[in-house]
């Protein structure tokens, strides 16, 4: 039996194949290119990091890790919390059989703020990035994990070449190294280990002082508190992507602004 990763891209590779029979690459371009330009998820987050810490904000219902994460789930209630609290960005997870997410979160969630929002799925076809922008996601994620390459280059490729962001996920050094043959340095470590769930936010201090300058560099999974963030901060890291500890928060926004600022 292989990972949860493996598993989830088995059922994404087959509900892609569904659903790129019913909805062509081309009818999907035409309601991508008839969007809004993209809100500059990249340039957002640097505004932040530039006078402190820069955080991407995640609307998470639940995970394979713990089940479901909040009952009264809300998409447009959570952005305008975050967007309140001081969020750079958000994050929206689309997948269904794991995440119990919907592109409709996604759709919902950015008209009701004024953030840009990375579609936080599971690419493995530029189809879905075609489909991304449809829905007005500004960003996209690649998992150099579950991905050869080629399959990398050409789904980064189709996210430039509709403006979008790619937010590159590695979590060793081996991924690292096959990420930075990409153009995008917008760089994400996920402290969480996919194989077990275990955490450990020194991943992201091991791998940062490997990425070259310049690198923007986002810490991913299990950060709790302000103190998480300080610690990494420390070692010159601005920019962090925050899911569960926001969502169990009855006041999200309070949440959001304490877990920046400390109070
Ligand atoms: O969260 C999981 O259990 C998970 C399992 C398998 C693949 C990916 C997973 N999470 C995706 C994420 O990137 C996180 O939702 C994100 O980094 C936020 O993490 P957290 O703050 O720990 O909710």
């Amino acid at each position: 039996m292989g990972t949860v990763l493996d598993r989830i891209i088995e059922t994404t590779r087959a509900e892609v194949a569904r659903r790129s029979a019913e909805t062509t690459l081309s009818a999907l371009e035409a309601t991508a290119r008839a969007q809004q330009p993209p809100r500059g998820f990249a340039a957002a987050l640097s505004r932040k990091a530039d006078t402190g810490h820069a955080l991407i904000a995640e609307i998470k219902k639940a995970s394979p890790s713990k089940g479901l994460i909040r009952e009264d789930f809300d998409p447009p209630a959570h952005a305008r919390d975050y967007e309140a609290g001081g969020a750079a960005c958000l994050s929206v997870l689309t997948d269904k059989p794991f995440f119990r997410g919907d592109e409709e979160y996604l759709i919902a969630a950015r008209a009701a703020c004024s953030l840009p929002a990375i579609r936080k799925d599971f690419m493995v076809d530029p189809w879905q990035v075609a489909e991304a922008r449809a829905i007005g996601a500004d960003a996209i994620l690649i998992i150099v994990a579950a991905l050869d390459d080629g399959a990398m280059a050409e789904i980064e490729a189709a996210a430039i070449d509709h403006g979008m962001d790619a937010l590159i996920e590695v979590h060793d050094e081996a991924e690292l190294e096959r990420a930075l043959r990409l153009k995008s340095r917008l760089i994400g470590v996920n402290n969480r280990d996919l194989r077990d769930f275990t955490v450990d936010l020194g991943r992201t201090e091991t791998l940062a002082k490997l990425m070259p300058a310049g690198t923007q560099i986002v810490a991913e999974s299990g950060l709790a508190t302000k103190a998480d963030l300080d610690r990494l901060a420390a070692a010159g890291i601005h920019r962090f992507l925050v899911g569960e500890t926001l969502m169990r928060q009855a006041d999200v926004a309070a949440a959001t602004r304490t877990l920046l600022t400390g109070v």
